[in-house]
């Protein structure tokens, strides 16, 4: 098993050293128990440094899920820091927001192509920080190649409108970048959160302070070092590094225009107060207890498969999965036994390894966490189908965290693990009889990030979209985010959409301009 891990570090670096000179972080990695990487993450102006001021923030060391073993120290930023890195951001943003959409367009798709050369290598240091599987980082980052070049195109569509308004008179309006975009992510998917933060503002004209959870710093300052690469001028896409601290210190910055931040409700909470301070545009991606609903005339094999993809990657720690799952009553039995045997033949395992299924918890907290939802559901008379044990599924791997995927069943929608999100491999599966009480019930959370439908019956199918309350609605599959579609939650799951072409109106502002071609007609 460590020889797969180290096989597929060198393949990776290998791979790295077509375009880049990322020696840094081409992990010592055989040197497992050392720190791996050992390059600043922060960026600032074009280049990895080390913070100037390290009077206030502390060093936190960066642990491997999958092993415990400490892959960095990184230095968090002090209020000094991020103020050096937003006066980047504000002086680069003076030319960068009146550069041609269509040079823009240019730098971008040779990020997307810098990018594609190197899946292997940005998708192992991605496994590195988060622990999951290397066949999952690869197609996260192979998406992220799609994002930037979907990005890449809109930078040349950002078009204002004209208006007729008689006599000749007209007006028009331009679409502006904002300044500034604070941008802080969360631990699930670190990479492809800096893409999805920065593609969309940096082809508008906006530029960029990125906040990286603090437990999974890494793969963000590669995406400066990318970024670099490409051509992108110095300090539009700077990186910082810390707690929650730090992400207030970013959120309240004056020269900040707007946030867009990924995480859970209570931070988000503080956030948008934070925004709301400073009269600031917020975009907001929070969390989810989502609905899958499976009736009996679905095909029942691509309805478990995609209960899979709604649970189980990433080890469930996936914001938008379908945690509850609604099962018609005449399928629920053949469903819950055709789940349990798919989910009984995963393979939990070492990340770096080719046909591990499920890897590693993101930290020895989460994994408690979810352990203690486990218990609830026991305690309060939910059945344990199958996992929901806390395991070492190889010596090697004795400091990492890993749970074997959970069914649960016999929940009722009262129990807390029917009703908060879990972030874990835990699902609940429900049996119920009409379609107007399993709405009532998909609806019945303080969430709305998505929900999902299994039916042969497309007209059941959209009018079930129609009604779930929620940002994302999957019709007979689950989980995918084609960037051209808006991704964003209802209720308390957020404000705002990423992706898709209103990343346009995430990213700009509108100036209304007016034209007199007359004489002014004054009363006064
Ligand atoms: N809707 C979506 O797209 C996604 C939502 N999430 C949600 O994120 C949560 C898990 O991620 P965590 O990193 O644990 O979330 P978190 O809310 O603890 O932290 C998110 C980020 O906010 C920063 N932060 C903490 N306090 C802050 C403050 N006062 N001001 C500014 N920034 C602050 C953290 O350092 C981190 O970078 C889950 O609830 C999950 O549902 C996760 C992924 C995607
Ligand atoms: N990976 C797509 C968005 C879902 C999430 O970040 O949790």
């Amino acid at each position: 098993m460590l020889g797969g891990r180290v096989c597929a570090f060198l393949k990776a670096a290998r791979c790295a050293r077509l375009a880049l000179g990322w020696n840094q972080w081409q992990a010592r990695y055989i040197c497992r128990g050392t720190s791996a990487f050992t390059s600043p993450m922060h960026y600032l102006d074009g280049e990895r440094i080390e913070p100037t001021n390290t009077d206030a923030g502390g060093h936190f060391p960066i642990l491997e899920p999958a092993t415990g073993h400490k892959l960095c120290i990184v230095q968090e930023s002090s209020v000094q820091d991020v103020h050096t890195a937003v006066v980047s951001a504000k002086s680069a943003f003076a030319s960068w927001s009146t550069a041609p959409g269509a040079e823009r367009a240019q730098i971008l798709y040779k990020t997307a192509q810098i990018m594609r050369e190197n899946i292997e290598a940005i998708a192992v240091a991605e496994v590195h920080d988060t622990g999951k599987p290397l066949w999952e980082a690869k197609f996260d980052v192979e998406g992220c190649v799609d994002t930037i070049e979907y990005c890449a195109g809109l930078a040349r569509m950002i078009a204002g409108q004209h208006i007729d308004l008689g006599r000749g008179n007209f007006g028009y309006t331009r679409r502006e970048p904002l300044g500034v975009v604070g941008a802080i992510g969360a631990w699930n998917y670190p990479f492809q959160m800096a893409v999805w933060k920065s593609a969309p503002a940096i082809c508008c004209g906006n530029t960029v302070v990125y906040k990286p959870s603090p437990l999974t710093p890494i793969t963000t300052a590669i995406m400066g070092e990318v970024y670099t690469e490409a051509g992108l001028p110095n300090g539009v896409f700077n990186v910082i590094q810390g707690s929650g601290a730090v992400g207030q210190y970013l959120a309240t910055h004056p020269d900040v225009a707007k946030v867009t931040f990924t995480g859970s409700v209570p931070t988000g909470t503080k956030v948008m107060a934070a925004c709301a301070q400073g009269i600031k545009y917020v975009l907001l991606e929070l969390g989810g207890k989502s609905p899958l609903v499976i009736f009996a005339d679905c095909q029942l094999d691509n309805a478990v498969k995609g209960t899979m993809l709604a649970n189980f990657l990433t080890q469930g720690q996936v914001c938008s999965n379908g945690t509850r799952v609604y099962v018609e009553r005449p399928i629920y039995e053949t469903f819950v036994d055709k789940l349990v045997e798919r989910v009984r033949a995963m393979k939990l395992g070492d990340p770096m390894s080719e046909d591990t299924t499920m890897g590693a918890i993101i930290s020895g907290e989460q994994a408690d966490r979810i352990m203690s939802f486990i218990e609830s559901a026991k305690e309060e008379g939910a059945t344990i189908a199958t996992g929901g044990e806390r395991v070492i599924p190889d010596p090697a791997l004795a400091g990492g965290h890993y749970i074997t995927p959970c069914v649960l069943t016999d929940v009722n929608d009262d129990m807390r693990v029917a009703r908060e999100e879990i972030f874990g491999p835990v699902v609940c599966v429900f049996p119920f009889d009409t379609e107007s009480e399993v709405i009532e019930r998909a609806n019945d959370t303080e969430y709305g990030l998505a929900g999902g439908v299994f039916t042969r019956d497309l007209t059941r199918a959209h009018r079930i979209a129609a009604k779930l309350q929620a940002g994302s609605v999957y019709i007979n599959n689950y989980n995918v985010y084609p960037s051209e579609l808006p991704f964003g939650g209802y209720k308390k799951s957020g404000i705002g959409r990423e992706n898709g072409i209103l990343n346009i109106d995430a990213f700009t502002q509108v100036k209304s301009v007016y034209m007199e071609m007359g004489d002014v007609d004054s009363p006064i």
